[in-house]
């Protein structure tokens, strides 16, 4: 499939007449062919409208054609082939096994909102009949459903160019609930972008959708951005990216006229707490396998284990060693783009200077756009006292705070913004502290888990790839896995419709086949 740098409206494709710019090769910093051209005002008015006409047709679809939708956009993406690894390699300097297990990552997803479509549980269909007898009042007769709440912009992520960009989570989910899409493109993988999308146009068509269930724009900087926000068709956005853009967005949806929900993944630390007996039992253990997850993918993971809480003593430092030893060995990786190769560098040299930290270990140097692992240490005492070290360095970076006792780690962890994920190191003899630390890490982050690394999110029904601001814009969802769903959805009642006016989920007969919340009690379809 030939990259031509088109913008992707509805069924066309179109070359845009805004700043022209260039993918630029991860490894070398080289530009790459061809130009693309971002899109302009013109062209977002045009994916807005056609979102908005084919919004009630969209979402009115059969729970069935919408599902096969999602199955033909995943079989489409596979079908690009290596061409699409291929490219993806060159723009975001990740490797073959990782992009390759992404795209498995991204196919399988799809399919997993195709299921939760078919099932239809997402409808939430409730049913509490007329009462006409009750006393004093009657009661009406009142059914409920979830709809879909309108076309969705959805801004994929620079670091997971597959599972969190044009066909990932977000724009899964959304089409997922019925809502048509407006994708912006990342300008560090534009070429990527173009193939994928090109693959969810192509199943658009093939399934016989209307041409607005979805659009593609480029551009190199972020008035396309802003400018899709602000369109008052659009009525949720999907993010995953850095905390300014995030909150940039978050302002721009607060001061439309018709304020609209971001969900923005943003910024995270992670906090890993090791707990005394499994520090004494397999602290060098750990260390070698927190160093494995710290430089995954040049640790350019929003669940990358950046905060490490201990107490002082043998064990810590059998794990200090250990982590040491391991990083020491570590080959510098290309980043994802020249800028956040600049931002990482700029972060660890704020950290190397700063006087109550130590510098514990650094990887091995690399090539230009290459980072070096690193890992530091400081005191509870200089973390409480500096907000600067609590916040994220995006890279394979983290920060060890030697803490005297469990009481200060509770401290600590009491003053941290929201995260996405915490991780417990525990052996039996610590379940009473991780019992006392339950409480404070429910109310801090999305997911708690335990004797392993946030990296590598499970794509399932009871993941939670979420938590509270600013780890994303709000914590009360998730943008992995099936609930992801609930956040294009919008409930509406129906009362004393007559039988020949409700939506099929609604009706008596429940030709849908759901389950049905009957009078408050969950029933089985009847066969
Ligand atoms: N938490 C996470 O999962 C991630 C965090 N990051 C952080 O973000 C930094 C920069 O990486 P990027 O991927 O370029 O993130 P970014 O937040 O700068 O950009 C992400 C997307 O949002 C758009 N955007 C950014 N600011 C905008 C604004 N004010 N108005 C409209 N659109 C806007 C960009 O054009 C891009 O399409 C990294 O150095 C890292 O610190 C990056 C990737 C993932
Ligand atoms: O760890 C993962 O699998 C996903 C991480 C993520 O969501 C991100 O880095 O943006």
């Amino acid at each position: 499939m030939p990259i031509t740098g088109e913008n992707l409206i509805g069924a066309a494709a179109r070359r845009g007449e805004g700043e022209s710019f260039r993918a630029v090769e991860a490894a070398t910093g080289n530009s790459l062919e061809p130009a693309f051209a971002s899109a302009t005002a013109a062209d977002v008015e045009r994916a807005c409208a056609l979102a908005a006409e084919a919004f009630d047709t969209y979402r009115e679809t059969s729970l069935d054609d919408r599902a096969r939708f999602l199955e033909a956009v995943a079989d489409a993406i596979v079908a690009i082939g290596d061409e699409l690894i291929v490219r993806c390699m060159a723009e975001s300097g990740l490797p073959r096994a990782r992009l390759e297990g992404e795209r498995g990552r991204t196919v399988g997803q799809l399919k997993m909102f195709a299921g939760v479509v078919r099932d239809g549980g997402f409808l939430e269909a409730r049913v509490d009949p007329a009462q006409p007898e009750r006393k004093p009042l009657p009661r009406p007769d009142l059914r409920l459903r979830q709809i879909a709440v309108g076309p969705v912009a959805v801004f994929g992520a620079s670091n997971f160019p597959l599972a969190f960009s044009v066909a990932g989570g977000d724009t899964a989910s959304a089409l997922a609930a019925g809502c048509p899409v407006v994708a912006k493109a990342h300008p560090a993988h534009p070429g990527t972008s173009e193939l994928v999308g090109r693959a969810v146009q192509a199943a658009v068509k093939q399934c016989g959708l209307p041409e607005g269930v979805f659009s593609l724009l480029m551009d190199s900087g972020i008035s396309v951005g802003q400018a899709l926000v602000a369109d008052p068709r659009i009525a949720a956005v999907g993010f995953t990216g850095s905390r300014r853009g995030g909150v940039a967005l978050m302002q721009a949806a607060a001061s439309r006229p018709v304020p609209i929900p971001v969900y923005a993944e943003m910024s995270s630390v992670n906090p890993v707490v090791l707990l005394p007996a499994a520090l004494e039992a397999r602290g060098r253990d750990i260390g070698r396998a927190f160093v494995g997850s710290l430089t995954l993918g040049s640790g350019q993971f929003c669940t990358n284990p950046g905060l490490i809480l201990a107490v002082e003593g043998a064990g810590l430092d059998g794990f200090l060693e250990a982590a040491s030893a391991a990083l020491t060995e570590t080959q510098a990786a290309t980043m994802l783009t020249p800028g956040i190769h600049k931002a990482y560098c700029a972060g660890v040299a704020a950290l190397e200077s700063n006087p109550a930290v130590t510098t514990l270990a650094r990887g091995l140097a690399g090539g230009t756009h290459q980072g070096q692992a690193a890992l530091f240490a400081t005191t509870a005492e200089a973390f409480l006292a500096d907000h600067a070290l609590a916040e994220e360095v995006f890279g394979a970076a983290s920060l060890v705070v030697r803490c005297p006792d469990l009481a200060t780690i509770r401290a600590v962890l009491e003053r941290l913004e929201g995260q996405l994920t915490a991780a417990l190191h525990l052996d039996e003899a610590d379940h009473d502290a991780a019992r006392a630390l339950l409480p404070v890490l429910e109310r801090r982050v999305g997911r708690i888990l335990v004797n392993g690394f946030g990296t590598g999110v499970e794509v399932g029904h009871a993941m939670v790839h979420g938590g509270p601001y600013p780890a994303t814009s709000d914590g009360r969802t998730t943008s992995v896995g099936s609930l992801a769903i609930h956040r294009f959805l919008r409930p509406v009642s129906y009362q004393d419709l007559p039988a020949s006016l409700l939506p099929a989920a609604l009706r008596d007969d429940n030709p849908l086949k759901l389950w049905r919340r009957q009078d408050g009690k969950l029933a089985a379809p009847s066969a």
